[in-house]
């Protein structure tokens, strides 16, 4: 059987292009649907690209607690968080139990919760000295970063890395492993 993924995305898209591209060679997922939030997101481009249905999340839309309603009616299957940057409501996670995942660009607990995203997380890193970075792909609870982890990998920093060159080293570990992590999940 073919899942039906929905990737929730809310900016440049690079880690739901690297899963299209997966699953376009596998029968163990389809990328059904591109959902975001910022009508200027370069995800959407990526969707049209790859000729996959998106659709825009007016402002407070996921709050009103119905959109679980379109997921189902789209026959969505999976749920894929990939740079999503609002807190996924209950009754989503209600529908989809163990069914939606996400990536976070740090080595959880380390580095998660309320404002960590995106470059926000590297500046943290380098400012902490850190020796070592990575990638925690995780189930979905109703707090940021705290459900259930599924893997962790990590990679080393240099101490002239930058928080620019620390995100490209967790973003080829995201475009490596999210995908694959995905698929046995599936399977
Ligand atoms: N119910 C859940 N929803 C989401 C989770 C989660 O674990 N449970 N993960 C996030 C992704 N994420 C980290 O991996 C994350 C994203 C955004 C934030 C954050 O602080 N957001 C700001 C709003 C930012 C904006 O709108 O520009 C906020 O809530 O004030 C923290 C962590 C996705 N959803
Ligand atoms: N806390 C959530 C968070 O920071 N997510 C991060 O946003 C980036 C999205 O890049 P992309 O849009 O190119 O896939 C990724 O690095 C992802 O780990």
């Amino acid at each position: 059987m073919t899942s039906n993924l929905a990737i929730f995305a809310s900016g440049g898209g690079s880690n739901a292009e690297a899963i299209i591209e997966y699953f376009k060679n596998s029968d163990l997922g389809n990328v059904a649907l591109i959902v975001t939030n910022n009508e200027n997101a370069k995800v959407i481009d990526r969707a049209q690209n790859h000729e996959i249905p998106f659709y825009i999340l007016e402002a407070g839309e996921l709050e009103e607690g119905e959109f679980s309603d379109v997921l189902i009616a789209m026959e969505i299957d999976f749920v894929v968080l990939a740079g999503f940057l609002k807190k996924i409501p209950q009754d989503i996670l209600a529908a989809y139990p163990q069914k939606i995942v996400n990536i976070h660009p740090a080595l959880l607990p380390n580095y998660g919760g309320k404002g960590m995203y995106g470059k926000n997380v590297h500046e943290a890193v380098k400012a902490a000295g850190d020796t070592e970075s990575g990638i925690t792909i995780h189930y979905v609870n109703e707090n940021y970063d705290e459900g259930q982890v599924i893997v962790q990998q990590k990679v080393s920093l240099a101490p002239t890395d930058d928080a620019l060159e620390i995100a490209n080293k967790v973003l080829a570990l995201e475009h490596e492993f999210y995908p694959k992590t995905i698929a046995s999940l599936l399977s």
